[in-house]
């Protein structure tokens, strides 16, 4: 067709339209739109038909959703519940959704195959006023400063290379406790207590060894026993303020407060620490302290790198905190209740005690100190401290993982920002997994696989995948180090009377509802052996 005749046509059409056919037109223009927006809608509600639905769980109340039937006993109550709606299930915690997983397959999609985009945490507002507004590498997001601290605390405090540099510390600290439980032969004394103190002493060396001296480090001790344990204590403890943000300034249940009180105290210690030490340093030139092997230590490389212009991500004196915080609270409870509980099950379990103390005569001996180099060669012993990770772990419910983006575990949705429960505790007791569950049995762990890696989803104390637990080396070396010596050189039973009991309380770190109090008596005569 030309040009002209197809100009000539369209204006042949303009003219034949009356004002009737312009009506028809709009109603044709509104047909159409209406059958476009029907079609888009149609699309939606298909789409939301194909996606997956959240997973069940039990019927909550209106707004205040299942919050008034939580147990304080979190990791049982979950456990219970995971009988009845399966591996993956929901709460609706005010206005957060709270997902439990409870099986090694749903725990695998969360830590391995979702990895990166469970790799966040939904910080509660505890544990934002307790860790410098969670800038540290417990709390902090998944992204490049997470990465700096967790790279920094690897390598330069907790590694092996680091660990084995600081020996004669650990050392110092488990002979010192052996020189007080002789005192003590005889006695009833607290396991825990001073497993805390021990384990205490040996970080607080390691962080700021070379400031704290004498009666000021004893001081130090007393003071953060305490405060660390208000501090999991407060940090385990569902907040209102957590599940209905508009609440928040309330603070109806004096949370925020008191932990705002606990952070005031660590903060002015590690004020204190590191004005003592820039202070050394004005006086000394900081050459003595680089240099000096009693001030080699982890503050020291921390204020270093600090001053360094081009350190990838800079440290300020906030992160810097942050991270003493961490390892002060990360370190201390966790350890030294696993060396609470696995005492513990030793003492109640007559047979286990002798297999640990044979193998350690086999080793080392009658007449000489245990020494960490032993360690590897003591299975029996390594399969002792798994077995009562199993049992005990001390983090039952991990720390709450957070999804960054919606997405599918266990054929159900999980949205973004939910948080997330992995309970290990009861994967550790599942009778489908484990051979008579309840029982303390090392054995199991003697011929079969108990390793803490990224494929194994039936044991992981330690949690798995890229927010697993930094400070495994340190752990294993304090628990077991300390297990060795103390059942070397003594022999250990309960005051008269008194019967085990292995009771657990919930906090963030599980604790023995009932300190360990057990009576040592020197199995040796010869007093080389307890200095
Ligand atoms: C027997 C002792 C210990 C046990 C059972 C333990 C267990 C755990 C667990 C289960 C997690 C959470 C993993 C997750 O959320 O997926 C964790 C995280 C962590 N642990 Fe440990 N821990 C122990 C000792 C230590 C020690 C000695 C330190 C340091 C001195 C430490 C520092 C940390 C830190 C900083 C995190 C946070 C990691 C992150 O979010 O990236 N822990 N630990």
């Amino acid at each position: 067709m030309s040009p002209s005749i197809s100009l000539s046509l369209l204006h042949n059409l303009e003219s034949s339209l009356s004002s009737n056919d312009f009506s028809l037109l709009s109603l044709l223009f509104l047909l159409s739109g209406a059958l476009a927006i029907g079609f888009w809608a149609w699309r939606r509600s298909a789409e939301k038909k194909n996606s997956l639905p959240l997973p069940p769980g039990p019927a909550g109340l209106p707004l205040v959703g299942n919050l008034p039937f939580l147990d304080p006993e979190l990791h049982t109550y979950f456990a219970t519940l995971a009988m009845t709606y399966g591996p993956i299930l929901k709460l609706q915690l005010g206005k957060k959704l709270g997902i439990v997983v409870t099986s090694p397959a749903t725990a695998r999609e969360v830590l391995k195959d979702n990895d990166v985009t469970f790799a966040n945490r939904d910080v509660p507002i505890a544990g934002r006023v307790a860790f410098y507004g969670g800038s540290d590498i417990v709390w902090n997001s998944y992204g490049p400063e997470w990465r700096m601290f967790r790279k920094v605390c690897g390598l330069k405090m907790l590694s092996n290379h680091a660990l084995d540099s600081v020996y004669e510390l650990r050392r110092r600290e488990v002979r010192r406790t052996v020189g007080y439980f002789l005192l003590q032969a005889g006695s009833p004394v607290n396991v825990g207590e001073q497993m805390f103190l021990t384990v205490l002493n040996v970080i607080t060396s390691m962080l700021w060894g070379g400031t704290a001296q004498g009666e000021e480090k004893e001081s130090l001790g007393a003071d953060f026993r305490q405060a660390v344990s208000s501090l999991t204590k407060l940090l385990g403890k569902p907040n209102i303020s957590d599940f209905y943000p508009s609440l928040a300034r309330f603070d109806l249940q004096g949370i925020e407060r008191q932990m705002k009180g606990l952070a005031k105290r660590f903060d002015g210690i590690f004020q204190k620490m590191i004005e003592q030490r820039l202070k050394m340093q004005r006086e000394n030139g900081s050459e003595s302290l680089d240099g000096g092997e009693e001030n080699k230590d982890f503050l020291q490389f921390l204020l270093n790198l600090k001053d360094e212009e081009d350190a990838q991500t800079q440290l300020t004196t906030t992160g810097l905190k942050a991270l003493l915080m961490d390892m002060l609270v990360g370190g201390t409870d966790s350890s030294s209740n696993t060396i609470e509980f696995a005492m513990a099950e030793i003492i109640n379990k007559p047979k286990v005690l002798q297999n640990i103390q044979q193998e350690l005569e086999t080793v080392v001996g009658r007449g000489n100190v245990v020494e960490e180099s032993h360690i590897p060669k003591l299975p029996y012993l390594q399969a002792v401290m798994k077995e009562s990770l199993r049992l005990h772990p001390p983090v039952p419910l991990l720390i709450p993982h957070c999804p960054s983006a919606t997405c599918t575990v266990g054929g159900y949705t999980v949205p973004k920002g939910s948080r997330v429960f992995i309970n290990v505790w009861a994967i550790h007791r599942d009778p489908l997994i484990w051979r008579d569950p309840l029982e303390f049995d090392p054995e199991r762990f003697l011929h079969s696989e108990g390793n803490y890696n990224e494929h194994n989803f039936n044991y992981f104390p330690f949690g798995s995948g890229r927010r697993m637990c930094v400070g495994i080396l340190m752990a294993e070396r304090m628990v077991l180090y300390s297990l060795a010596t103390l059942l070397h050189s003594f022999d250990w039973k309960l005051p008269k009377g008194e019967k085990m009991d292995l009771t657990e309380q919930f906090g963030i770190v599980m604790k023995k509802k009932k300190p360990l109090m057990a009576v040592p008596s020197p199995r040796f005569s010869n007093s080389r052996l307890y200095e």
